[in-house]
């Protein structure tokens, strides 16, 4: 298991991470999300050993992370970082070596990479020659050369169209084994609560909310939708409730007080028919923006 420790981080007067833990569980996808400048690829660069922490620390394994394991991570920078002018073969499998592969293994490995993305004939190209999805393909490719023992992805997806985000998708559900965590930070919310399993919500250098996606959908503000027959404007008179929208017998309302639920229940019962009552789903967006309130 890969786990940040009461990671701490500021950048002169600027605390940019406060006291940040989380674990990222091997066998799950972990998506990152936070608004901008709230603190996700300084934890990430940090957890590579590109910048280091104020305080806190890095562990793997239940042990300090150290540089020869980190050796063996997969990392996609948010500024990328692959050369453009360098032939797409050269570069992965230069990626490949510097990673620790021999010359043979760092070829077959790109070798299958390339052809897995549809790329093999275009080997010999130039990395700015193709498309800004292929470029990115390749960067993904960069990331997994080495078959990382833990993968970190900066907006892998960013700028992907959905066809683009699926292939890279099925990807790394091929190329990474069960043991792999996999942390990767998005502003693609959908895309998130889709493909995770776990979450971290980072919001202005702290963690506001962690844990598996559908949990925190369930710990989030409950919100019911109540259809019955006649009007249902009486329910804006229910205390412990805020209702969120009525229009004729349709309504959404939240419960402020737990268990308030039950006697708008049986009220719309007293008063006629109830056509569909029940909690409704909670997007990820919803427990984002409550958690980043
Ligand atoms: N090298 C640096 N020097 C000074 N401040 C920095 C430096 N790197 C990051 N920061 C500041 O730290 C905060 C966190 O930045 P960071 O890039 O980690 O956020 P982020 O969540 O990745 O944002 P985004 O989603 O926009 O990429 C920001 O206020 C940023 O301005």
């Amino acid at each position: 298991m890969l786990s940040v420790a009461g990671l701490t981080r500021r950048f002169g007067d600027h605390l940019a991470l406060d006291d940040v833990s989380f674990d990222v569980v091997p066998g799950r996808m972990t998506g990152f999300v936070g608004a901008n400048g709230a603190g996700k690829t300084t934890t990430m660069r940090i957890i590579l050993g590109v910048l280091g922490a104020t305080a806190g620390e890095v562990r793997w394994q239940g042990g300090p992370l150290t540089q020869q394991v980190r050796q063996d991570f997969g990392y996609m920078p948010e500024e990328r970082g692959l050369y453009p002018k360098m032939k797409i073969r050269d570069q992965l499998v230069f990626f490949g070596r510097l990673h620790g592969l021999d010359p043979v293994r760092a070829g077959e490995r790109t070798d299958k990479l390339l052809e897995r993305l549809s790329l093999a004939e275009r080997s010999g190209d130039m990395l700015e020659t193709l498309s800004l999805g292929n470029q990115q393909r390749v960067q993904i490719a960069a990331a997994l050369v080495h078959e990382p023992i833990a993968l970190v992805l900066d907006e892998p997806f960013s700028g992907l169209d959905p066809l683009a985000v699926d292939a890279m998708v099925d990807l790394l559900r091929e190329e990474v084994s069960p043991e792999v965590p996999v942390l990767f930070s998005s502003h693609q919310l959908d895309l998130v609560e889709r493909l995770c399993d776990d979450l971290v919500v980072l919001s202005r250098g702290k963690v506001v909310a962690a844990g598996p996606v559908s949990e925190l959908a369930a710990t989030s503000t409950a919100t019911y939708r109540l259809v019955v027959d006649g009007d249902a404007g009486w329910l804006r008179d229910v205390p412990g409730i805020q209702v969120r929208d009525v229009a004729g017998g349709s309504a959404l309302f939240d419960v402020t007080d737990a268990g308030r639920e039950q006697q708008v229940l049986q009220e719309a019962m007293s008063r006629g028919s109830v056509i569909e009552f029940g909690p409704e789903r909670v997007a990820l967006s919803d427990v984002f923006r409550e958690a980043t309130r």
